[in-house]
């Protein structure tokens, strides 16, 4: 650890979130730690910025590392810091986050341990998370129809497609419900989610799917499942246990599809992708709704910390 560097020079365009029992990310090299404070407060834990040669040239790629839940899990899913997190990113240069959830499955053929890559959610949050960076004297709506990135969603469909039939089971779409908690569903509730049309569920896909759009992030999120929530004949209601249980089982797998997800995206032929292109300038424009006599200091402030230049 005494040699780990508090600082990083290179690019680091792509960014890991870790959630419940992916804490970290063995196989790279740990090259620096570092601790971005933003507007929004500081990020759940310090960032680690991590390295392994790339698979094509041989050149080390560095990648981004940042657990939701802080190092120790001390942070419960109502209280991450999702605008830091995403703010504290973005600031070190970061434009594409893949993020991992343990989720309970809503339907019979996502097994435990089978891994979903969605591309809808619902949300269920209760507006208890701050979920937007605009607030206070800017007012800015971007578009959020399809909540994942659909670029960065191809190609995690074809690495998961690509780990099938080694241990890994993939259902490359789905809808998460992205529920408040801590507690879990009421059966009342899992059943009224399978009726909506779940697949998964969790407690953190959003807000971050909405500020990494708003921060003109690629955000996709890969989710495994680790229970089936409190619907099932089974009468195995979804207990921490055995989530932990199941996450820890299966934790090489999750490891072996975002490395490989990883070495996909740090090749040269997806550069514009990892960079989102695609979404530079999209927020300057969903962000100038406000004239410029009803826009506050302080809310420029922040925003212009955020995307500096974007706004007077
Ligand atoms: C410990 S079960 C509930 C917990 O697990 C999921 O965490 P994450 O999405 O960070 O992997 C879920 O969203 C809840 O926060
Ligand atoms: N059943 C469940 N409900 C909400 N979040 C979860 N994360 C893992 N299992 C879950």
């Amino acid at each position: 650890m005494a040699n780990i560097a508090d600082h990083f020079d290179g690019p680091v365009t792509i960014a890991v979130i870790g959630g419940t029992g992916l804490q970290s990310l063995p196989g790279f090299t740990h090259v620096a730690t570092v601790k971005p404070s933003t507007p929004w407060g500081a990020p759940s834990a310090p960032i680690s910025i991590l390295q392994h040669p790339s698979p094509s040239t041989g050149k080390p790629i560095s990648i981004a590392f940042l657990s939701r839940h802080g190092l120790h899990h001390e942070i419960a899913p109502h209280e991450v810091p999702v605008r830091a997190n995403i703010a504290a990113l973005r600031s070190i240069g970061v434009r594409t986050i893949i993020a991992f959830s343990a989720v309970g499955s809503l339907q019979e053929e996502v097994k435990p341990r089978d891994f979903v890559v969605p591309d809808q959610i619902i949300d269920r949050t209760k507006g208890i998370r701050p979920f937007t960076f605009f607030e206070g004297g800017m007012v800015g709506h971007v578009g959020f129809a399809d909540p994942f990135d659909s670029g960065v969603g191809a190609v995690v469909r074809k690495c998961g497609q690509s780990l099938e039939g080694q241990g890994v089971v993939l259902h490359d779409k789905g809808t998460v419900i992205c529920m408040e908690g801590p507690q879990f569903s009421t059966r009342a509730e899992s059943n009224m989610y399978r009726s909506w049309g779940g697949t998964v569920i969790n407690m953190s896909a959003l807000p971050e799917a909405k500020l990494a759009r708003e921060a003109e992030i690629a955000y996709q999120m890969i989710c495994m499942s680790t229970d089936y929530d409190c619907w099932h004949s089974s009468g195995e209601d979804v207990t921490v246990e055995m989530v932990m249980g199941n996450m820890k089982a299966n934790a090489e797998n999750a490891r072996r599809f975002v490395g490989a997800v990883l070495d996909e995206l740090s090749k040269e032929e997806h550069a514009d992708l990892v960079a989102a292109k695609h979404l530079v300038n999209q927020t300057k424009f969903a962000g100038s709704m406000t004239a410029a006599p009803g826009r506050s200091a302080a809310a420029l402030e922040k925003l212009n910390w955020l995307f500096p230049g974007y706004f007077q």
